[in-house]
């Protein structure tokens, strides 16, 4: 059975907008399980990114619990978030928020070191991981001398450098053009055939096929999820159809 490694109870969250609260999360419950790619989709404006900010830690919440790794994470101060975030989850944003003046490899190795990592093992890494995203020939330019490509696949080196338990990204491909969103799927895709746990929220079906299990957030709420084998390229057409049919299963 699937070991459960962060959860989510009864999460609200509000935004306080002209003197009115405007609720925004009502009442969220969800699960994401070790070594799963979990996705989480919805109308613009539904709450995703809201909601994997709260979840991360990034963002507080108004009410209800979180525990990852069934410890709960919700309530602490910031310097303890901090320093679980720090340890144990990478992010991914639509925009790589890469230093500009820093070249790839840079980037990552700051990232390490302010892990607390020792130098030598944090710029060995830091190599091996810009060889597994297969932007190794690119490691010694600046940011702007890369491919979006190139620079969302340096990001998710950053985000694996500490060895997260769970990766967060928010619309990962976003920026993207096609064939860079495919390059960068891919990669996402072997992270996880590898066991790295992934919760990303994207609007783009084909992103959202990567995944094995898609929650649909509408109205503050989880309203259903669907399952899907591990992806493998073959059945990415099958994939598509069958999201696509459930998701307009949806909106009906
Ligand atoms: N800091 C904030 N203050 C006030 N309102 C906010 C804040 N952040 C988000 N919102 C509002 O919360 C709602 C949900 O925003 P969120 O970005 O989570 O949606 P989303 O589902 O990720 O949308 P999209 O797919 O368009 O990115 C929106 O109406 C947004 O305007």
């Amino acid at each position: 059975m699937k070991k459960v490694l962060l959860q989510g109870r009864d999460i609200c969250k509000s935004f306080a907008q002209n003197g009115e609260t405007i609720p925004i999360l009502n009442k969220v419950n969800m699960e994401v399980y070790e070594g799963d790619f979990t996705v989480i989709m919805g109308a613009s404006g539904a709450g995703k990114s809201t909601l994997l900010y709260a979840l991360s830690g990034m963002d507080s919440i108004t009410s209800g619990e979180i525990e990852y790794r069934g410890k709960r994470i919700s309530g602490l101060t910031e310097k303890e978030m901090a320093r679980i975030r720090a340890k144990e989850f990478g992010f991914v944003f639509q925009q790589t928020h890469l230093v500009s003046n820093l070249t790839l490899f840079e980037n990552i190795v700051v990232a390490g070191y302010v892990g607390g990592g020792r130098p030598r093992d944090v710029q060995q890494r830091a190599s091996e991981l810009l060889s597994r995203m297969h932007v190794d020939g690119a490691k010694d330019r600046l940011p702007s001398q890369t491919s979006g490509g190139e620079a969302q696949r340096a990001a998710i080196a950053r985000a694996m450098i500490q060895g997260p338990g769970l990766i967060f990204a928010d619309e990962p491909t976003g920026a993207l053009n096609k064939s860079n969103s495919e390059e960068v799927l891919n990669l996402l895709s072997t992270l996880n055939s590898d066991g790295q746990s992934l919760l990303m929220v994207t609007h783009d079906v084909r992103a959202a096929i990567r995944g094995n299990r898609i929650l649909y957030l509408e109205d503050g709420k989880i309203l259903d999820e669907f399952t899907l084998p591990v992806y493998s390229a073959a059945d990415a057409r099958q994939r598509e159809t069958q999201t696509t049919q459930w998701l307009s299963s949806l909106r009906w």
